[in-house]
């Protein structure tokens, strides 16, 4: 199959999915960096590049809500600085939020907001119902530590403990991304940045998630390596079901991958719909330029 009929397939599942219940739904994700001053919290300002004038605060992101839907690829595209690596890194807690609600429908029947848990849920979040896959390897990876061990690492963090299961978890995640067994023991820091990518993403598959984040994964590989690393993450999606959040500033990549689209400018979102309908009939002046540069 190619990845145009893949592509094809899985939005017609994707728009049958929206008579299920949301798996992931966040509502006014904001995170600003400063104070504020009484114009910009009220947002009686003039934003540019989304920082206040008066005081210099940025907010990175401000009133952002969605809905992901189980095994669905969202895709969230923007310039440099428009806050889509802040608002993957509020879900995965790499960031504080400074104020949002954000649910997931497995985890305490959907009504808790995840962003006030306390650490030790936030930990529980983190390892067992999402992964993050970083553009830059050397956030998702332990460099040093050997491939197998970059995974156990993940098992231990949720509590698996059986040295046999652990290697043969090992194995099999690495297996499915493509990874030579014999190089299993080996560590990341001797692969090339595709590979190192492959194994960041069965690192974050470790726990069998139902959401994976993704941010900027192919950006800095080479064309035909990109090609590879999308066509896993689409197999992925297919074979394991699992909802993803797409990041990338490349339209080529958003195209190929995802269902729904979300287009990101100075920290709020100015478009959300089907990818297809966004790429073909852009409403906004922004998403018009973006696509319009890409054509
Ligand atoms: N720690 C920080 N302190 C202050 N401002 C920050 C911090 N981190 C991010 N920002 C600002 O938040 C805004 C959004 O940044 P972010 O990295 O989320 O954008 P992006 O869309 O992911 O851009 P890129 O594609 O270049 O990574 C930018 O104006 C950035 O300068």
């Amino acid at each position: 199959m190619t990845i145009a009929s893949l592509k094809e397939a899985s939005t017609a599942t994707a728009q049958a999915r929206h008579l299920d219940l949301p798996l992931l739904s966040v509502r006014n994700l904001t995170k600003k960096y400063g104070q504020g001053c009484t114009a910009c919290l009220e947002g009686i300002y003039s934003a540019q590049g989304g920082r206040c004038p008066d005081c210099g605060t940025v907010w990175a992101c401000r009133d952002i809500s969605f809905d992901l839907y189980p095994g669905e690829i969202l895709g969230v595209v923007g310039e440099s600085g428009s806050g889509k690596s802040t608002m993957v890194k509020c879900l995965y807690y790499d960031e504080e939020t400074t104020a949002g609600h954000m649910s997931i429908a497995t985890f305490k029947d959907g009504i808790s907001n995840l962003f006030n848990e306390s650490a030790q849920q936030k930990r529980y979040i983190r390892n067992h119902l999402m992964g993050m896959v970083y553009q830059n390897p050397y956030l998702g990876l332990r460099m040093g530590f050997s491939s197998s061990g970059n995974i156990a690492e993940k098992l231990i963090a949720a509590d698996h403990y059986h040295v046999g299961k652990i290697r043969s978890r090992a194995s099999e995640l690495l297996e499915k991304v493509e990874i030579p067994l014999q190089r299993m023991d080996e560590p990341p820091k001797n692969f090339s940045g595709g590979m190192q990518q492959r194994v960041q993403i069965s690192k974050a598959l470790a726990n069998n998630p139902p959401l994976l984040l993704l941010d900027e994964v192919t950006t800095g590989l080479d064309l035909s390596v990109q090609a590879k690393v999308l066509d896993l993450i689409r197999s992925i999606q297919r074979e394991l079901g699992v909802a993803m959040i797409v990041v990338s500033h490349d339209l080529g990549v958003i195209r190929m991958l995802s269902d729904r689209t979300m287009v990101l400018r100075q920290g709020q979102i100015v478009e959300h719909g089907l990818t297809d309908q966004i790429l073909e009939d852009p409403q906004h002046p922004y998403t018009q330029l973006l696509v319009h540069s890409l054509l």
